[in-house]
């Protein structure tokens, strides 16, 4: 039978992205969500930057989340399970596509309530390197009046775009083309939290 990771790569290569819910068990969504909010808690967020190297910026009108970075050195045990999932995920995604992915790079985001994430794409000139965008939503329950979808334009072979909304539903994986789909985050109506990464094709 076809394993998870498997389905993932064969929607990448057929429709560039993939969704599926319920990827990590309730216990490991928890824990990773206990974790963040204790370093949520000790200050260790900051708000995210736009750009990269000294086009680097914080534009709040762009984005207003708060992040903190995974440090693949220091992984604490939630995070590395979690880690070990992508890992699958990078194999099975070069397996099927021939990515040539490398390696891994994520953090953790908070959108506080009234936050977003204005119309971008994740791969651009200083992080061409950004291939395969994975996020994982921590959140404990979420509906529909919360709003803060993730909002995804599909490009169509027409040339027009395909609208697609996606709950941040927690225990739910989102992966797609980092340099094919502008997405963006609605404002949110209350306090969002994912791990947001990208598989580079770089080390
Ligand atoms: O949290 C999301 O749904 C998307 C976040 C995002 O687009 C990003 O961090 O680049
Ligand atoms: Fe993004």
């Amino acid at each position: 039978m076809e394993s998870v990771y498997e389905r993932i790569a064969s929607e990448i290569y057929d429709k560039s992205y993939a969704i599926v819910d319920d990827f990590i068990s309730e216990d490991l969504r928890a824990s990773l969500l206990q974790e963040q909010t204790e370093l949520l808690e000790a200050g260790k967020f900051r708000l995210a930057a736009v750009g990269k190297g000294e086009k680097k910026q914080i534009r709040t009108e762009i984005r207003n989340d708060q992040v903190l970075w995974l440090n693949p050195d220091e992984l604490s045990r939630y995070e590395s399970i979690y880690w070990g999932e992508v890992e699958k995920v990078r194999l099975a995604i070069n397996q099927r596509c021939y990515m040539g992915l490398k390696s891994f790079e994520g953090h953790f985001a908070r959108y506080p309530k009234g936050s977003f994430y204005v119309r971008h794409m994740d791969q651009f000139q200083q992080v061409i390197y950004r291939q395969v965008t994975v996020i994982i939503y921590l959140n404990d329950s979420w509906s529909e009046e919360d709003a803060g979808m993730l909002r995804m334009y599909l490009p169509q072979a027409n040339g027009s775009e395909e609208i697609l909304d996606i709950s941040p539903i927690g225990g739910r994986l989102v992966v797609f083309l980092s340099g094919e789909i502008p997405h963006e985050v609605l404002p949110t109506n209350k306090e969002r939290i994912s791990i947001t990464g990208w598989l580079k094709d770089i080390d």
